[in-house]
């Protein structure tokens, strides 16, 4: 969540937000309860009384109506402090509250008792109406309803009039009722703000959490890959080790038993491998290893190939799909390869390069063979190629 959202989501804000927005209604309201009143008493009360007081109260709604929606629009408050932002709302409140009393006091000198009733009512109705628009602060409440009744209470009570002392003290009883009533209600609201706070709290904490619970699992995923890649390779030649070769084999074997595909298999042994050690030393013979298992890799390009480092000298290819023909021209076409690349061998018995022996091997699967079958056969095969002389297929 960024700063501003962090900032509109505080208890602070959401209660100007929501004085704000209940003034969209409530301002209207008044303009048009005044505009009632001006209507009702148009006859009693002299014209420019009641003309300087209706003026006075559509500029003041009509202007805090203005500023209410441009701070909406442009959530300037959000840029002021809370307090004073508040604060300057509660100002306009009051001015309309304070205009709204002074109406009581001045109408009242020009009305019998049935109007000074009819007004008692629109008070009341007006300050019960702007305390629930105003429960969001309790000060604006408080301050809005005393400034409608105080007036009229002290005018009626030191009326010397028993039906205005009457009138007074009945709108004594409202205003306490009305304060209590309203001040529960703000508590309400406030309450509910803070816990809307809080539960805004916990889930940005919860999606924080989330968020690193994500990071935490990609980055086991990527662990996860890495090993498996680990486990599954020869780490000299980087390709795969017996280990994924045995994996490949059951995989492929149980595929082509499915579908009744022949499986291929080519061993491959390097020639007096020993004696290259023995003339070149052993990171000669590692470095050797390394290109003969990548020449064999540029051989066997089918995606379901798979090249193995089987022993120390011994490679192996699984062919799935793969008829004795094919299998045999690509470990023909494997030898050329690696005599093509002449590297030197000068103490083999039987050339100046490296050469290879591979034994071939072809078996459609049955439910009665063993996987392993088909690497033995390629075993015999390879010994073959070796007893016949070397570099060369079987
Ligand atoms: N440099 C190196 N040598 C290895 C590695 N693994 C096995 N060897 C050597 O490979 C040689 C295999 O020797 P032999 O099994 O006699 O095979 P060969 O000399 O090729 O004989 P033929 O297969 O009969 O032609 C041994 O000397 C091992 O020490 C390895 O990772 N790096």
């Amino acid at each position: 969540m960024d700063n501003e959202s962090q900032q509109e989501n505080s208890p602070e804000n959401k209660r100007l937000f929501l004085l704000y927005t209940n003034s969209l209604k409530s301002v209207p309201a008044t303009i048009l309860n005044s505009s009632i009143l001006l209507a009702l008493f148009w006859t009693k009360v002299p014209w420019l009384t009641m003309l300087i007081w209706y003026t006075l109260m559509l500029s003041v709604s009509i202007y805090r109506l203005q500023q209410v929606r441009k701070a909406l629009k442009t959530k300037s408050y959000l840029k002021l402090h809370p307090k004073k932002a508040l604060n300057q709302f509660i100002l306009g409140s009051s001015i309309t509250g304070a205009i709204w009393g002074a109406s009581f006091v001045l109408f009242n000198f020009y009305t019998d008792e049935a109007y000074s009733l009819l007004m008692i009512w629109i008070a009341s109705a007006t300050a019960m109406g702007g305390s629930m628009s105003l429960a969001p602060s309790q000060r604006a409440q408080n301050i809005f309803v005393g400034l409608i009744f105080l007036p009229a209470v002290v005018m009626n009570i030191f009326s010397g009039n028993e039906f205005n002392i009457t009138m007074g003290t009945l709108c004594i009883l409202f205003l306490i009722v009305l304060i209590m009533l309203g001040n529960t209600f703000s508590s309400w609201v406030n309450e509910s703000l803070t816990l809307q706070a809080q539960n805004q709290e916990l889930l940005q904490s919860l999606q924080q959490k989330n968020e690193r619970l994500e990071t935490t699992n990609s980055e086991l995923i990527k662990t996860k890959e890495f090993l498996t890649e680990q486990t599954m390779s020869d780490p000299l030649t980087g390709i795969a080790n017996r280990r994924s070769f045995d994996h490949t084999l059951i995989k492929e074997w149980n595929r082509c038993l499915r579908r009744q595909y022949p499986l291929s298999c080519i061993l491959i042994d390097i020639d007096y491998f020993k004696r290259f050690n023995d003339h070149y030393g052993h990171q000669k013979g590692d470095e050797l290893l390394r290109e003969v298992a990548n020449i064999i890799s540029s051989q066997a390009t089918r995606a379901d190939d798979l090249v193995a480092r089987y022993g120390g000298e011994e490679f192996i290819v699984i062919l799935s799909n793969a008829s004795h023909d094919d299998a045999v021209m690509l470990a023909e076409r494997t030898r050329k390869a690696i005599l093509d690349a002449e590297l030197e061998h000068k103490n083999s018995e039987i050339s100046d390069r490296i050469t290879i022996s591979a034994g071939v091997a072809t078996i459609t699967p049955t439910n009665i063979q063993d996987c392993y079958e088909i690497v033995h056969k390629a075993d015999e095969k390879l010994y073959e190629a070796k007893n016949n002389g070397r570099n060369q297929v079987c």
